[in-house]
């Protein structure tokens, strides 16, 4: 005896073997007969609550941590899922604040920065980001050069040779441009000079990469930039550790911070925040530029 129901579609013959994958209710004998049905179905077609359906909601809003850890838990693994998300994170433009647990603010002395908007747990994720551009440290040429050449080249060229194109040319006006140079002096110096505009941008795009990329924690030889992640400001006693490789940054809280804290990251890499003060304060300043004012820091050169 045959288990199918007959094909949704009237005089249809065939056997309904594929469900509707949106509502799971009604069955289809072939694709053309589902695409023929749907000008009606589509009425009353309500998406199912199955784990794939939220996973891909999920991929629709950007929200790539949310559905890795839904794909993860997935009893079959799902190939079609797992690329999109893939494709996703290559992306570079996507970032998420995990639960809504940080809120981006000005924080004073130190421009923009994240605070807790929750009592945070330790190990908790807080903040998943996709790394705009990427570069070894090892090339022929200065690191923050390729990251900024990388920068420029999405964000120029042909508008409409494909929609991930204009996205990220679209996310390069609107975000990369708008991080901070490594000397706050020069975006005004070089707004006041009549320089060739390419050779401005050049220097500008250097500079905002040197003062805002990340060393890889899977492999420190690498620098990339990731423009949410870039938000946080340093601490030689960070509350918060990293999880990065050269596409993917993920940020966890390192202990319990109460609500309303700052969320701080350090720039350094492990080992330097074992040595003194002073070595410390001018890797900072020789690499990103600034001269650190966290409370370490600041506790230390008062003693
Ligand atoms: C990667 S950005 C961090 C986000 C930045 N506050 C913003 O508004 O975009 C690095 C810049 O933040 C500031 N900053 C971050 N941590 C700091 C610290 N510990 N001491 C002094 N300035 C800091 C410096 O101006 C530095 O160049």
């Amino acid at each position: 005896m045959d288990a199918d129901p007959p094909c949704a579609v009237g005089g249809c013959t065939g056997h309904g073997t594929k469900l509707c994958s949106r509502c799971g209710q009604k069955a289809y004998c072939s694709p053309e007969c589902q695409r023929k049905d749907w000008k009606v179905h589509k009425l009353t077609c309500k998406k199912a609550e199955t784990p794939e359906n939220r996973i891909g909601d999920l991929l629709r809003q950007g929200r790539l941590f949310s559905a890795q850890c839904e794909l993860e838990q997935l009893q079959k693994p799902n190939p079609r899922l797992a690329a999109e998300l893939e494709e996703k994170m290559k992306f570079g433009t996507l970032s998420e604040v995990v639960d809504d647990v940080l809120q981006l603010q000005p924080i004073e002395g130190f421009g923009l920065g994240y605070v807790a908007a929750k009592e945070l747990l330790p190990g908790q994720p807080l903040l998943f980001d996709t790394a705009f551009s990427s570069a070894p440290m090892d090339g022929d040429k200065e690191f923050y050069c390729t990251i900024a050449e990388k920068a420029i080249r999405k964000g120029h060229g042909d508008r409409r040779v494909s929609a991930r194109a204009d996205a990220q040319a679209d996310f390069y006006y609107d975000s990369i441009l708008k991080l901070g140079t490594k000397d706050s002096h020069d975006r005004a110096t070089l707004e006041e000079t009549d320089m060739d505009p390419e050779m401005r941008e050049q220097i500008l795009v250097c500079s905002i990469a040197e003062a805002n990329s990340m060393y890889c924690t899977e492999d420190p030889s690498l620098l990339a930039l990731f423009a949410a992640g870039a938000r946080f400001n340093h601490s030689c006693a960070p509350n918060a550790t990293l999880e990065s490789s050269k596409s993917t940054l993920l940020v966890r809280a390192g202990c319990a911070i109460p609500m309303g804290s700052e969320v701080t990251i350090s720039y350094l890499p492990h080992q330097l925040l074992l040595e003194a003060g002073a070595k410390r304060r001018e890797r900072l300043l020789n690499g990103r530029g600034f001269h650190c004012r966290c409370q370490r820091c600041e506790s230390e050169q008062d003693q």
